[in-house]
């Protein structure tokens, strides 16, 4: 089989089925992550951190999470009639419409027509005129559904991993359509991985450190992320380096996860901070299975990458009692390891449940994914063994 391929010619793989819906979403996230490259740096480098705010619950908010749902939800109601699209999303306007919010409000706004202005090189037609503030506030707002077991609705993280973002470090852009019930489609832009897997071990604030010190090249490490792929049951998963300038979508090839069943040379990914998931309860699950390489911390859905592209093999994250884990944070990434061969289920070996609304109702203590059967198996072994004494 033709591993390397454009990806326009996935449609004609014989299954039509979503495809339109693939290939709008595709280009739609490849937008998103331009979008979210010019954010970051001019956070990064023009030190502008009056685009970054805090919600409610002290998480952070940028312009670029705003700016990609507008962008998203513009472009699906127009692709598929505004009647027809029903998104669940991370954002809402609240903060964004009180008055002290005006000037990030104007930087949204500008954002998203810089954006749509230059979609056409992915074929999106752009607005025949700029939008306003009201209609940006409206493609925001419509994303206000809740998800659920009947039906078809999108589901949207803008910016997953905002620490990651506005850390100069990873994030993704997380779309994926889901019907009823089920994941069907999943599409993931990671920026900030290259197709060069060793930049990962760069974590935590080496671009950073690179950013102060060089200014970007628009050909260089800014230009260089990906975009993954999966429709479910196809069997495949796909990859296409994000390209920059008006070369428009560059050929896909495909992913698949790694083939490594000895947990001795197994590596694992779990969140960066603790506060998210159980770094010491991990190592204690490490070292039962018998897993030597250090974790692999990175920020986002970039993990579920790593696992789908065989950077990695095993992803974990065990949040404290009580948390609720988002649809959001995971849906995209499910379905694209598990058409790139792997398996994502919770701690009981049960697959997500994404029928439930915007929450991941009923996980089982956590989330493991790994690359194959044997690893999960050994990790869930793991999981029961040391429950008991986890304190979460
Ligand atoms: N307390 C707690 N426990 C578990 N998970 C939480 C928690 N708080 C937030 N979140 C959600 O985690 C998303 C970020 O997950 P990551 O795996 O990227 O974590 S980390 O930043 O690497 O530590 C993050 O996504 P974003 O908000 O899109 O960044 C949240 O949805
Ligand atoms: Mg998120």
């Amino acid at each position: 089989m033709d591993k390397n391929r454009n990806w326009v010619s996935i449609e004609s793989e014989g299954d039509e089925k979503y495809a339109k819906e693939l290939e709008v979403a595709v280009k739609a996230v490849h937008v998103a992550c331009l979008l979210c490259q010019k954010v970051q740096q001019n956070l990064i480098f023009n030190g502008d951190e009056d685009s970054v705010q805090s919600k409610d619950d002290s998480s952070p908010v940028t312009i670029a999470d705003w700016s990609v749902q507008a962008t998203v939800s513009w472009i699906l109601s127009q692709a598929f009639g505004t009647e027809n699209v029903s998104i669940v999303a991370e954002e809402d306007i609240e903060s964004l419409s009180k008055s002290d919010a005006s000037s990030i409000l104007s930087s949204v706004v500008k954002t998203v027509n810089e954006a749509l202005s230059s979609a056409a090189r992915f074929g999106i037609k752009p607005p025949v005129t700029h939008l306003q503030t009201t209609q940006v506030l409206q493609a925001i707002s419509r994303c206000n559904s809740r998800g659920g077991p009947t039906g078809r609705f999108w589901v949207l993280d803008p910016v997953d991993g905002t620490l990651g973002f506005v850390r100069g470090d990873q994030y993704a852009i997380a779309l994926a359509l889901v019907e009823n019930g089920e994941v069907v489609l999943g599409v993931l832009g990671c920026p900030n991985y290259p197709m060069n897997k060793e930049w990962l071990n760069y974590q935590n604030g080496y671009r950073r450190i690179l950013s102060s010190l060089t200014k970007p090249d628009p050909a260089g490490w800014d230009s260089n992320g990906c975009v993954l792929y999966a429709k479910k049951g196809s069997k495949k998963a796909w990859m296409q380096p994000l390209v920059n300038g008006d070369k428009g979508i560059g050929s896909a090839s495909q992913i698949k996860v790694s083939t490594i069943d000895n947990p001795v040379l197994a590596t694992f990914c779990e969140p960066v901070e603790k506060a998210n998931s159980s770094h010491l309860f991990t190592q204690g699950l490490a070292h039962s299975v018998g897993l030597r390489n250090q974790p692999l911390r990175v920020y986002s859905m970039v993990k579920y990458a790593a696992i789908a592209r065989g950077d990695a093999e095993i992803f974990m994250k065990f949040a404290r009692a009580g948390y609720k884990e988002k649809i959001w944070d995971h849906a995209a990434g499910v379905v694209i390891i598990e058409e790139a061969g792997g398996i994502v289920t919770d701690a009981g070996g049960r697959p997500l449940d994404f029928s439930k609304g915007m929450y991941l109702y009923g996980l089982d203590r956590g989330i493991i994914a790994c690359a194959g059967p044997s690893l999960h198996q050994k990790i869930m072994t793991a999981v029961d063994a040391s429950w008991n004494s986890s304190c979460l």
